[in-house]
């Protein structure tokens, strides 16, 4: 088997004071992989996902990315390799044009204004929002933004792309278009936490999922939103 993008080992995380919402965290993610984050609300998705970015630091255990360990020392160069994509779109629009917005990250990586501009139109045109490129954040729509945002992780051209919650808020069209976006997707490893179960279906081929500090599945997704009982049991309601 190939060498793992990711890999989370005997990961344990507490917030001061609390007992531990990550508690011996096992898996890795290899090439190819399109993984749901899926659990309960609080089962510790977000927490898990920081600790992965490098924004919150595990009391024990070890997360490695292209074999390079999550620590300060080496975080400018492990987010060179993940995309993340907030919750809130506007915290990573912030630049007069949405153009501009595309081409922040790469030019800041030295990447020559026109070719940053090349790639900035070709991801403007792929997500039908060539119209919007002189366009402010604030004259587009929510759906429209949250494509936006999502070009400005993929211009960086990640490895990994994690996004958390990224349905909240989309009529089904937009859902229907942020799945097809994501499908044409050619990086290596997909990551996403959400509770829209159906859509997670759409998009990824394997669930983790967390439960009592645990990875308590990890494996296919289809057979899993199917079985009612063990979803139930997981505080996974299908169709709530
Ligand atoms: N700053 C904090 N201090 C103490 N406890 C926290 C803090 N942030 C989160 N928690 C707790 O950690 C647990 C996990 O929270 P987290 O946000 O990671 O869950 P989640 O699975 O992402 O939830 P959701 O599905 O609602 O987004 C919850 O019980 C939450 O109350």
């Amino acid at each position: 088997m190939s060498q793992p993008v990711l890999v989370v080992r005997d990961l344990v995380y507490a917030y001061a004071k609390h007992q531990p919402v990550l508690n011996g965290i096992t898996f890795s993610l290899q090439s190819g992989d399109r993984v749901a984050l899926m659990g309960a609300t609080g089962s510790g998705k977000s927490t898990l996902l920081e600790n992965m970015m490098g924004l919150k630091q595990p009391q024990s255990g070890k997360i490695l990315v292209n074999n390079i360990p999550v620590e300060t020392p080496n975080l400018a160069q492990i987010r060179r390799f993940i995309g993340f994509g907030f919750q809130d779109a506007n915290d990573q629009l912030f630049m007069p044009t949405i153009l501009e917005d595309i081409t922040f990250g790469p030019r800041n990586y030295g990447v020559a204004n026109a070719i940053a501009i090349d790639k900035a139109r070709e991801l403007l045109a792929e997500f039908g929002l060539e119209a919007f490129a002189n366009r402010s954040a604030h004259e587009l729509s929510g759906g429209q933004r949250r494509l936006a945002a999502l070009a400005t992780i993929l211009a960086l051209e990640p490895d990994i792309l994690i996004l958390d919650e990224p349905t909240t808020g989309l009529d089904p069209g937009w859902r229907r278009k942020l799945a097809q976006v994501l499908l044409n997707w050619q990086g290596k490893v997909l990551l996403i936490a959400s509770h829209d179960l159906r859509w997670l279906g759409k998009v990824t081929q394997r669930a983790l999922v967390l439960s009592q500090g645990k990875i308590a599945i990890d494996g296919e997704i289809q057979p899993l939103l199917k079985d009612a009982v063990t979803l139930e049991g997981l505080g996974l309601p299908v169709d709530w």
